[in-house]
């Protein structure tokens, strides 16, 4: 494996069963019934067990969109045009996006991150961190080359450290990316050996003819590029894409510096995947926002055994999910820092009746 990403891994801990445990217990010391507060409970053991924390805390927050394009966008596997990535960059800067939205709800902050857009771009309020104007276009030669894969991997991690340094106890991670739902959709297949047909959907909205024209250039990718589904950085490198492997570094360092990382939708579920492929303990540091109506999702999330806090037939990406997601784990953390005791409250509990 390549030395960034194996220096990575080296710093990534399992998360905190100790911690985990003393939580557990904690709870059931809070004035409520013992597991009356359902998921919110397991969520609240999951951020102690992430942070190594009794009472962790998950604001101040960062929400990380990494954006890219797709040669295979020229094979008419997407709703719009390419060009739209990097109008809608111009629409993240300028505060209109529905993340942009979402994330001012929450109190988060945004970063913007260029780690490929096909174009020059040179708005203010965007990190300038391209590695190459768009992948190539993966159904005539590999969307990238494993250097630059790795490099990618490097623009989230670095990402996640700025946030880290700035003080975030959590992240959001999003991407925008015309054609990234085919690119994903390749690599799901690949790396699950699932039948194309069941991992690709509509993404922006193509209709059935353009949908059946899709699973049959993501077959012939599959079958030209032999990506190999035991080394998750050539299937990232042959049919991934550049915002996809920033959202693999994320993941990796998020980890490495114990701060949950709330998982969006289906493009940044597949993400995860390469990044679990690559350190299983990464696993455990993950929270899974929502469930995408993209139907490659249920399977990327069956693979990592997953069970997003949110369904509301969401199908749009840039962390829109995730951040509608975030004030369960402020519930969760806060129900943690904020609840009485049933001894501090004076309340009766069940065994002292
Ligand atoms: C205006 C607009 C805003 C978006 N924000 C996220 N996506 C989402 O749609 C794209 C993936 O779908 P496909 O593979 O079909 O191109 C990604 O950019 C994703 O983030 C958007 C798409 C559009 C059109
Ligand atoms: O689930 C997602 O992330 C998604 C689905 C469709 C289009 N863009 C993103």
């Amino acid at each position: 494996m390549s030395d960034i990403v194996s220096e990575w891994i080296c710093r990534i801990q399992p998360i905190d069963r100790d911690a985990a445990e003393h939580t557990r217990a904690y709870l059931d010391t809070l004035t409520k019934p013992p597991g009356s507060l359902g998921e919110l409970e397991a969520l609240a053991i999951q951020l102690s067990a992430i942070t190594g924390e009794l009472m962790p805390r998950v604001t101040p927050t960062s929400v990380l969109v990494f954006a890219a394009d797709h040669g295979v966008a020229e094979e008419g596997v997407s709703a719009f045009p390419q060009a739209v990535t990097a109008q809608m960059v111009a629409n993240f800067a300028s505060g209109g996006a529905a993340i942009n939205v979402f994330a001012r709800q929450i109190g988060a902050d945004v970063e913007i991150v260029d780690v490929g857009v096909a174009s020059t771009l040179t708005m203010p309020g965007v990190t300038h961190a391209k590695v190459r104007q768009g992948t190539d276009n993966m159904a005539l030669e590999n969307a990238m080359q494993c250097d630059e894969a790795l490099a990618a991997i490097e623009v989230g991690t670095a990402a996640v450290e700025r946030a880290q340094q700035s003080g975030a106890k959590c992240l959001i991670v999003g991407e925008m990316g015309i054609a990234n739902t085919t690119a994903s959709s390749a690599m799901l297949a690949v790396l699950t050996g699932t039948p194309v047909a069941q991992v690709v959907g509509a993404g922006t909205g193509i209709d059935s003819a353009q949908q059946a024209h899709k699973v049959a250039v993501i077959e012939r990718v599959i079958q030209v590029r032999q990506a190999d589904p035991n080394d998750p950085l050539d299937v990232l490198a042959k049919v991934g894409g550049l915002e996809i492997a920033a959202m693999v570094g994320t993941y990796l360092a998020a980890a490495a510096h114990r701060l949950p990382i709330v998982v969006d939708g289906f493009i940044a579920t597949v993400a995860a995947l390469v990044a679990c492929r690559l350190c299983p303990a990464v696993r455990g540091y993950l929270v899974f926002g929502h469930r995408s109506e993209e139907p490659g999702h249920a399977t990327a999330l069956e693979a990592l055994d997953a069970q997003p806090l949110l369904a509301l037939g969401m199908r749009l990406g840039e962390g829109s999910g995730a951040a509608l997601a975030f004030p369960l784990l402020q519930a969760a953390a806060g129900m943690l820092n904020e609840m009485a005791t049933f001894a501090d409250a004076g309340v009766s509990d069940k065994t002292s009746q």
